[in-house]
């Protein structure tokens, strides 16, 4: 066990530990979690309920969580005077499986986000979202039980990663001499008062993203991957990943997937009809078809012709616009799930699409759906299906009773609104 300084686990717990590739949970496995800032707390509270419930009734106390808390954000601050303590960081790489509630970053200057800091720590690479409706939910679509897709965004690349310099910066004038002076770029507009950020994209990064959506899609029967990007604009990193995908694609799944490339390289050799039933034959036989949209088009046709889509593999940024595009559109944010992974090291971070909504904070009010259903998905992770599965069929029938929280309630005919620590307190009576 490392040597922690400020906060201890718990002593009762057992570690979760890594075998071959596999987790070895023991019956009572140490999971650290964070709280969260704004609303976190108020959410974590109705949460842990909702998930010691679900696991006494399913293992009859034969399993049980022995929770850690560990800190970070306006939380960690107060008490350590540090956003993001040594402690965490060596809890959350102990334990291997935690959860965290959201934690704020101030837009424009301040403290960087702490959870993409977590995310480049633990080099989490995917952010895995699935995206379902559950019936009843109100939504501003008229067929959003068409949506089904799981969203796999690239979590340590890209624009996102935080590498730039802000306006008026000794090192931003550096960086645009050498643009200017050394790479012969023309075209930044106006260089006296630009800020920079850079946009690194790998051939290693998109792989192993692209790799783990392919994966996925075979072992949960999915039909397609759909490769996300900007490529047509930004070629050698948009584009990049692209080519890459699909590359991979081609070699390490040349038994089990069928790609837009080779249907292309079907139909110049031998026509539409050709390629089409190649497609076709592909299906039938249970291969994942790997294609691509243009990022633009794909948000339009998200909307328009959903049933299209499956498993979707995206670079960071993209990835987190359709996070939040995709929940709305079954329902809204406040059922918005989500896992960050390395599926190499096998850490993960359990952790809601959403924020800290800050105007809520301390008013019992939000909906905890999101931070329940990643509970959700971390206790599947652990293979503890029994305990998963009555908490989502508890959540659906707190849906269908219509007794949810305002998000809902306020487009819901009929609806009884309830608090944050009521709707767990329905979750856990519907179980
Ligand atoms: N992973 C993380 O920890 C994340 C952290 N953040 C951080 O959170 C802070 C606030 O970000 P912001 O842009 O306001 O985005 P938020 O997601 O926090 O909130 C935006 C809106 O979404 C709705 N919403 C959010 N959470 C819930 C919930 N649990 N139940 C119901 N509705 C909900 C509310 O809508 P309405 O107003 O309609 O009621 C809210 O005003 C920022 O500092 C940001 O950086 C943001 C995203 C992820
Ligand atoms: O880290 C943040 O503050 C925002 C992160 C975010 O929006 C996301 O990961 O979806
Ligand atoms: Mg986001």
């Amino acid at each position: 066990m490392p040597d922690f300084k400020h906060y201890a686990p718990p002593a009762t717990g057992k570690p979760i530990s890594l075998q071959d590739g596999k987790l070895n949970v023991p019956d009572h496995p140490i999971i650290p979690f964070i709280e969260g800032d704004g609303t976190g707390p108020d959410i974590w509270r109705a949460s842990q309920r909702v998930f010691d419930a679900a696991v006494e009734k399913a293992y009859g106390g034969k399993r049980k969580i022995a929770w850690y808390e560990v800190y970070a954000g306006e939380k960690a601050f107060n008490k350590y005077n540090e956003w993001l303590p040594e402690d965490t960081l060596k809890a959350l790489t102990e334990y291997i499986v935690s959860i965290k509630g959201p934690l704020t970053t101030p837009v424009g200057g301040g403290i960087r986000s702490l959870n993409v800091a977590l995310r480049q720590e633990l080099d989490l690479y995917v952010c895995l979202r699935p995206v379902r409706y559950f019936q009843g939910v109100p939504s501003p679509v008229r067929h959003p039980e068409q949506v089904d897709m799981v969203i796999f965004r690239e979590n340590s690349e890209d624009i996102y990663a935080g590498v730039e310099w802000a306006e008026g910066t000794p090192e931003v004038k550096k960086v645009i001499d050498f643009l200017q002076k050394e790479m012969g770029v023309k075209k930044i507009r106006f260089p006296e008062t630009s800020g920079i950020g850079i946009k690194p994209v790998s051939r290693e990064g998109t792989e192993r993203l692209v790799r783990a959506a392919i994966n996925y899609a075979i072992q949960h029967n999915r039909k397609s991957v759909t490769l996300v990007h900007k490529g047509n604009i930004m070629k050698f990193t948009e584009g990049a990943f692209k080519n890459w995908g699909y590359e991979l694609a081609e070699r390490e799944f040349r038994d089990q997937a069928f790609t837009w490339v080779e249907y292309d390289r079907i139909k110049e050799a031998q026509g539409t009809d050709a390629a089409n039933k190649a497609q076709a034959d592909a299906q039938a036989a249970g291969k994942i078809i790997v294609k691509d949209v243009i990022a633009d088009a794909f948000l339009q046709q998200i909307l328009t012709r959903p049933a299209e889509y499956d498993v979707i593999a995206t670079l960071n940024l993209n990835g987190d616009y359709v996070s939040d595009a995709l929940a709305a559109q079954v329902g809204g944010i406040g059922i918005a799930p989500g896992a960050n992974i390395n599926y190499v090291s096998g850490h993960a971070v359990f952790e809601a699409t959403h924020g800290t909504a800050p105007k809520y904070a301390g008013l019992d009010k939000v909906n905890p759906g999101s931070v329940i259903l990643s509970g959700v998905m971390m206790l599947e992770h652990l293979g503890w299906q029994e305990a998963a599965d009555l908490i989502t069929s508890a959540i659906e029938k707190s849906i269908e009773q219509k007794v949810v929280t305002y998000d809902f309630a306020r487009l819901m005919e009929g609806a009884t609104e309830v608090k944050c620590s009521e709707f767990g307190d329905q979750i856990i009576k519907n179980m």
